[in-house]
């Protein structure tokens, strides 16, 4: 029994770090995906295992069921009910990727591993399978690898579950059960995630996100009315949005009102970027004009960022370059390095944006245009 999970990356017109104190955020998928191809084995044999390969890096991983089954216990439960992960059933996991003895250079791998452990053993148990994971997205660049990921492989897993259990060959899958389990792995490579990534990998378009405590998150469609054309520069710097997301907590408690403060202030900029993108705009006028406050919104909310602390002197570097052609960019996702997002005026000319592109290529980063606002998680049988 076969299925395959996709899912986009996306990219973050304003709100990140903010929104994990709950403040407004605008994000959107991007044609950049991740692709989780999932195949059940017979079971019953002695060597039944559990197998994942992660193409991009050429590494091959397998546990033995057995193994897994004895050190993690019993995983059975209600998948309707995406349940955390244990910091104690995280200590196991870890356990058992470490065994791998990850090459230095995929350490960084271990905490995928460790959701991916987890989503498989929680939504199938012990069954004898084999992921096989490919990705368009960079890794922990700030296009939400990790929650293109977790929704491809969460979408997989439901599919085959309903299959195996319901006989449900053709049953509509459920998104909001795909991003609750989605964003169950992303704790585990987040630490403390607002969800927001996992969202809009999985219903796709363009979102605003306000993580809630008490009751379900908001979330509001975001249309726009006229296209949003972004440059993403790749800094190549690598960087951990755990580390970073837990930087930002750590200074909000030595600096509670003046963090407070900015975060006020990025979610009305959320907010004026949301009824902005909507707003209508009849001709070019009035589009340069709303193209003029777009930038003044990301201008600001990139200031904001570098006061909490997750710029870096690559995203700076980029910030000031296209600036000297009166551009407006922005990082996007955890910061810290990663990519920047940089908005592209209709009006600008193609020579301009090459001219631009040579420049900040110049620096060493690699530049490259996205589609923004398109599909969510795709579900085929194979
Ligand atoms: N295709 C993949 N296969 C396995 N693990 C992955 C894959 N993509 C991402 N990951 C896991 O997610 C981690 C990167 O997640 P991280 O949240 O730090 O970066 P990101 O999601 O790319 O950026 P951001 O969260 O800021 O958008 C990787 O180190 C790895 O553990
Ligand atoms: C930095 C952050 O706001 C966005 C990462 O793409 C973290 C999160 O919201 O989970
Ligand atoms: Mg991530």
């Amino acid at each position: 029994m076969e299925v395959k999970g996709r899912a986009p990356g996306k990219i973050i017109l304003a709100g990140e770090h903010a929104v994990v104190h709950g403040a407004a955020a605008i994000a959107a998928s991007i044609d950049l995906y991740t692709e989780v191809h999932l195949a059940l084995r017979p079971s019953g044999q002695e060597d039944d295992l559990l197998e994942i390969d992660l193409k991009d890096m050429k590494l091959n991983l397998s546990w033995p069921c057995s193994q897994l089954k004895e050190v993690l216990g019993d995983c059975s439960g209600d998948t309707t009910l995406p349940r955390l992960c244990t910091s104690e059933k995280l200590d196991l996991l870890a356990g058992i990727v470490a065994e791998k003895k990850l090459p230095q250079e995929n350490i960084q791998l271990s905490s995928g591993l460790c959701a991916f452990l987890f989503l498989y053993t929680s939504i199938l148990g012990f069954k004898p399978g084999k992921a096989v994971v490919t990705s368009e997205l960079p890794m922990g660049s700030g296009l939400g690898s990790s929650a293109s990921f977790c929704v491809a492989l969460s979408g997989a897993l439901i599919a085959l579950s309903e299959k195996l259990f319901l006989n449900a060959n053709e049953k509509k899958i459920d998104l909001e059960l795909v991003s609750k389990w989605a964003y169950e792995g992303e704790r585990i490579i987040h630490g403390k995630p607002s969800g927001i990534d996992n969202t809009v990998s999985t219903f796709g378009n363009m979102i605003k996100f306000k993580k809630e405590v008490t009751k379900t998150n908001s979330i509001t469609p975001v249309n726009s009315t006229t296209p949003l054309k972004m440059l993403i520069t790749d800094t190549r710097v690598g960087r951990n949005t755990k580390s970073l997301v837990a930087s930002v907590s750590e200074r909000a408690l030595r600096h509670p009102h003046a963090m407070s403060s900015i975060f006020d202030a990025i979610n009305s900029i959320s907010d004026e970027l949301a009824l902005l993108v909507e707003s209508p705009a009849a001709d070019q006028v009035a589009i340069s004009e709303k193209e003029e406050k777009l930038m003044e919104l990301m201008e600001m909310n990139q200031g904001l960022l570098q006061c909490i602390g997750v710029s870096h002197e690559s995203i700076e570097t980029v910030v000031r370059t296209t600036m000297k052609s009166k551009l407006v960019s922005k990082l996007t996702g955890a910061g810290g390095g990663g990519c920047v997002l940089t908005f592209v005026p209709t009006q600008l000319s193609a020579a301009v944006t090459e001219n631009i592109i040579s420049q900040i290529e110049e620096c060493g980063f690699r530049c490259f245009t996205v589609e923004v606002g398109g599909s969510g998680l795709q579900v085929f049988s194979c």
